[in-house]
Order: structure tokens, then C-alpha cells, then sequence
């Protein structure tokens, strides 16, 4: 399970469309092996069809596994090809990241969509880490602070009531470029962010904004360095165990 308790900060991996049998186990042992990896804030976004080799081999350790998405639907039945978030729970699953940006731009996830994955992942006791992020042509017309507010604004009513709100901000024209958020602009972002779901939100709950985009071992220090960062999203580098490792022990500083 996710820990917010550790006073350390969150790493999550994002396996995306990646893996084989052989070479999960082989990335997964050498991670256990590692004991500033191996920990409660430690959590991997796996494919589907691998989860029952990840639970299996993560079985009593304390790093978490999840889902990259989950149905909208929330009551098992006729959806070829779903799965559901009691399915994902069933299984061990801590969380579920939701609206990744390649949910939105391939798969044209809308806010009502994620609204229901939100319901339903909390229904389940998972976790939802909701992503949002603006795309190269609305940073350059400034416009990524109204976008990103509405991406909020989209699923907010889906948060109420929660203990804890964790967003990843993973700006699109960051993810699998090489480009990395200059730390002011993740740090104007961030600010944004939380001051948008405090604003927001009903109740008082605990606010975790997370960072995407080309996060790799040698900037994961000084991105995780930031107070107004408390984890990252990492997507290519959470494949090669010792890029993991490393911005691990960035997040362990
Ligand atoms: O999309 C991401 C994580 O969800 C980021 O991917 P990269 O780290 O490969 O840029």
C-alpha cells in the first residue's frame, strides 16, 4: 500500500504497453533486491495482463502495484475487453492511475469517464492518481494553466470526499521526449495545481502532486529536491531497473 506516512517521497512507475514474462521477472528481482526501491512508496503501473506475475512476485513486500486505467464501468458483466476496479483489487491492486494522457488522446477518455473510473476505483478501495498536462501548443499559448484547471474542474466532483487527492502533473510535450519541465516551470504548475483542489475541494484531505515527463535517473534528484513536488510518474525509466533505482534514491533524500 501507499504510504504518505513515511515523510518520503512518491515514485511510481508506468510500465505503458511494455513487458514480457522474462524480462518483468528479471527487472522485479532486481528491484526487490534494492532496499531504497523495495518500500511503501514505491508503486508500479503494470499492464493488465501482467498482474497476476507482478501481485505474485510482489506478494508480501512492501512496494505497490496498480493499474494504468480502469473501466468505467463498475459492476462485472457484458464489456468484452474491460476490466473493473473490484477485478484490479481482487488481485492486490493499491491504486490506478487515471487519464494518463495517452488515455485521453488514444482511447478519447472524456471527464465523464474518468469521473465513473474516479467512483469506481475509490468504490474498490483503490486509489486513483489522476494525470493531467497540457499539450506543446497550449504551453506556447500560455494557455496550460486554463487547461489544466479544467482537466480538474472535469473530474473534481469524482474527488469529493476523498482522504487523499493525488494528481500527477505530466505536461504531454515532456512525456517521451527528452524534455524535461524546467524545475520553475513544475514548481508554478504544482503551486497551481494545489491551490486549485484546495480551492475545490469540499473537505480538508490530504494533497499529493506528483511530476511526469522525461523524469530519469539524472534529474530525478533535483525535481524530487522541490517541496512543492511530492513524487514522480516515470514512464521509460521505470523499465531499466537501475534508472528506477536511482531516481529512488533521489525520492529517499
Ligand atoms: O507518461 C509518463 C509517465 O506516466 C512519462 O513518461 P516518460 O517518463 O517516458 O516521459
Amino acid at each position: 500500500m501507499l504510504n504518505v506516512a513515511t515523510g518520503t517521497k512518491w515514485v511510481l512507475g508506468n510500465w505503458k504497453m511494455n513487458g514480457r514474462l522474462a524480462s518483468n521477472q528479471a527487472l522485479l528481482a532486481a528491484l526487490l533486491t534494492d532496499a531504497q526501491v523495495n518500500v511503501a512508496h514505491v508503486g508500479l503501473a503494470v499492464p493488465t495482463v501482467y498482474m497476476a506475475q507482478v501481485a505474485q512476485t510482489l506478494s508480501g513486500q512492501p512496494m505497490a502495484w496498480g493499474g494504468q486505467a480502469v473501466s468505467r464501468f463498475a459492476a462485472d458483466g457484458a464489456y468484452t475487453g474491460e476490466v473493473n476496479a473490484a477485478m484490479l483489487a481482487d488481485l492486490g491492486a493499491s491504486f490506478t492511475l487515471v487519464g494518463h494522457s495517452e488515455r485521453r488522446q488514444y482511447f478519447a477518455e472524456s471527464d465523464e469517464v474518468l469521473s465513473a473510473q474516479i467512483r469506481h476505483a475509490r468504490e474498490a478501495g483503490l486509489l486513483p492518481v489522476v494525470c493531467v498536462g497540457e499539450g506543446l501548443a497550449a504551453r506556447e499559448a500560455g494557455e496550460h494553466e486554463a487547461v489544466v484547471a479544467a482537466q480538474i474542474d472535469g473530474v473534481i466532483a469524482a474527488l469529493q470526499g476523498s482522504e487523499r487527492v493525488v494528481v500527477a502533473y505530466e505536461p504531454v510535450w515532456a512525456i517521451g521526449t527528452g524534455l524535461t519541465a524546467s524545475l520553475g516551470q513544475i514548481v508554478a504548475m504544482h503551486e497551481k495545481i494545489r491551490a486549485c483542489l484546495l480551492e475545490k475541494l469540499a473537505s480538508s484531505c490530504t494533497i499529493l502532486v506528483l511530476y511526469g515527463g522525461s523524469v530519469k535517473a539524472d534529474n530525478a534528484a533535483d525535481i524530487l529536491a522541490l517541496s512543492e513536488v511530492d513524487g514522480v510518474l516515470v514512464g521509460g525509466a521505470s523499465l531499466v531497473a537501475e534508472q528506477f533505482s536511482k531516481v529512488c534514491y533521489g525520492a529517499a533524500k
